[in-house]
């Protein structure tokens, strides 16, 4: 019996010892996974609240400064002695505001241009931290308590309040527009948006030369070197103009000098363009540096469908960021032919639409991609808005796995459901009877609507709707069996006065937002195989504020509407 009893107790042993020596094992191979996890989580969580990133929340900013400065300007004669932060910033912001007020725009239009944008950010990220360090070193000498402990910017919490990594958002966004639209720098710090060969001149309030050493150091550090030496070259010019210096020419000229070199070093070690670098043609220091293989950027439609992959081939990142950056800018690449093709009808695809029948627009014939004119209601528009106050930051696939919040989609965004909205769910009606397809995330026919407002040169870099590159809405409603993206309807709920196109990268088309109207695609074959010549991308908002409505249909629903077929290269069309 012992011996049975001897036994059972080394059996136990032995499977004790191999589950530690399995655990042990597990936990060495997993340290690194979680080391992993743990950084891309404190990561996701610094860029959760970036207040760049829609217009809507700079709004709400514009608002809070006007509270806050009621009351410092209340409080300020019962302080004595010298407060000079506080009387620093008021003499700026009484300057922003005497500007907002006499050009009489709104307060979403003056927040829609990227400079009125950037300046309200540091205002509240570098002034208010000083005027609070101020403030709160008086408490502590003494009798100011009473007056100051009462001060908004006192008692409000700092979460409120955005934070560094949202004044360098602001500023790489706003590298990346004078990047992608080729903005005139020296117009560009006097505050004023001109795009070089176009007539446009949207005012603003100027830039001092630390903003523009604050822009260019960005730009450095995001790898665009030309882009770098325009903005150090206008700071040091700001520099010498301004009456009150911001920055020192000595502090400019190293960083100037600096960039300089680099951006020669290298285009002639990698050339002008490459995966998060890019040069002139020429180098600045010709004496001492050479150009290599300047590579020109595809010309025509059919140039980019050369480049469009056959089997496993993808279009390299590079080449397809220059694509989308000069469809964002207006280029037309497709040539007279492939335009002359294109029509328009009045279009009743249900009998909801036979008094009012659908603008329907054709956009590209292949793949097909239709634009609903005025397919939108003012009221329809509002609910949608209204609905999704709650903005979360977008987030996009990451390299780590998972999704996370980065500069590739600069945009917050909202899940609105019809439930309890008589005007959304007729919408939702609406939109199925157009497309012919099952609207209802009940039955898993659709995500619900996902509403999103993009901020300064807020943009989403070219992506496909299937395949997992954006989290679908939340999962405990919308499961797996559903199927792939099927087609996405996307509608615009605002007009953007200058950028913020929808781009088309390989069928090269260009969608200019227009309120109330729509884009109809289908991402998928009838096969049920992703069409790689759906990718689309968000341009950056050079001014204005942009809001998009999407609905994303699911395969699995649509057996009926859209029954697949065995031939690998037909597609769906609207009809
Ligand atoms: O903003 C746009 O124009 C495109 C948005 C988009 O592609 C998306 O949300 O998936
Ligand atoms: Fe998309």
């Amino acid at each position: 019996m012992k011996l049975i009893i001897a036994q059972q107790c080394q059996l136990y042993l032995y499977i004790l010892q191999r589950v530690f020596y399995f655990l042990f094992h597990i936990m060495k191979e997993t340290t690194s996974v979680i080391i992993w996890l743990l950084l891309v989580l404190f990561l996701r969580q610094n860029t959760c609240d970036d207040v760049f990133a829609a217009t809507s929340d700079l709004e709400n900013l514009l608002l809070l400064e006007m509270d806050i400065v009621r009351d410092l300007k209340e409080m300020r004669p019962q302080l004595n002695g010298s407060f000079s932060a506080i009387d620093r910033y008021l003499e700026e912001y009484t300057k922003a505001k005497e500007y907002l007020d006499s050009s009489s725009m709104s307060y979403e239009t003056f927040i829609g241009h990227p400079v009125n944008a950037f300046h309200l950010i540091r205002r509240m990220v570098i002034s208010y931290r000083e005027i609070k360090k101020a403030l709160l070193n008086a408490t502590a000498k003494g009798n100011l308590s009473r007056i100051i402990e009462k001060t908004k910017l006192v008692t409000l919490d700092d979460t409120a309040l955005p934070t560094t990594t949202d004044l360098s958002g602001a500023a790489n966004s706003i590298a990346v527009l004078q990047s992608a639209y080729r903005l005139n720098v020296s117009e560009f710090v006097r505050g004023n948006i001109q795009v070089i060969g176009k007539e446009l001149n949207h005012v603003g309030q100027p830039l001092n030369a630390r903003d523009c050493l604050f822009i260019g150091k960005h730009a450095f550090n995001k790898g665009l070197y030309d882009r770098a030496v325009e903005w150090l070259k206008a700071c040091l010019q700001v520099a010498t103009e301004e009456d009150e210096l911001t920055a020192k020419r000595k502090e400019i000229e190293p960083f100037l000098a600096t960039a300089i070199r680099v951006h020669d070093e290298v285009l002639q070690k990698k050339g002008p363009l490459g995966k998060g670098w890019r040069t002139n043609t020429e180098p600045f220091n010709k004496k001492k540096y050479k150009a290599k293989n300047v590579k020109s950027s595809p010309k025509t439609r059919e140039e980019i469908e050369d480049l469009i992959p056959t089997n496993a081939t993808v279009l390299s990142e590079q080449d397809e960021l220059e694509i989308f950056h000069r469809l964002c800018r207006g280029e037309q690449i497709r040539t007279d032919m492939q335009l002359k093709d294109l029509h328009c009808k009045l279009f009743k695809p249900h009998p909801y639409y036979f008094l009012q029948p659908i603008k329907l627009e054709e956009i590209s014939k292949s793949p097909i991609i239709t634009a609903m004119k005025d397919f939108m209601t003012d009221q329809e528009i509002s609910a949608l808005k209204t609905a999704a106050k709650k903005l979360q930051r977008s987030q996009h696939t990451s390299r780590f796995g998972g999704y996370q919040a980065s500069d590739k989609r600069t945009s917050k965004q909202a899940w609105v459901t019809h439930r309890n909205n008589p005007i959304i769910k007729r919408f939702t009606d609406k939109i199925g009877w157009a497309v012919k397809l099952n609207p209802y995330p009940e039955n898993f026919g659709s995500e619900y609507f996902q509403v999103a407002n993009y901020g300064i040169g807020g943009r989403y870099i070219p992506h496909t709707d299937y395949g997992n590159t954006s989290p679908l809405m939340p999962e405990k409603d919308l499961p797996f069996h559903s199927g792939e993206r099927i087609a996405t309807f996307m509608a615009y709920l605002e007009d953007v006065p200058e950028g913020g196109a929808t781009a088309f990268t390989l069928a090269g088309v260009s969608v200019w937002p227009e309120k109330g109207s729509a884009v109809f695609w289908f991402n998928l074959k009838t096969s049920g195989e992703g069409d790689y010549r759906t990718r689309h991308g968000g341009c950056p908002v050079l001014k204005g504020s942009k809001w998009i409505c999407n609905k994303w249909f699911h395969e699995r629903q649509q057996l009926f509407h859209r029954p697949c077929s065995i031939h690998k290269e037909d597609i769906f069309g609207i009809s």
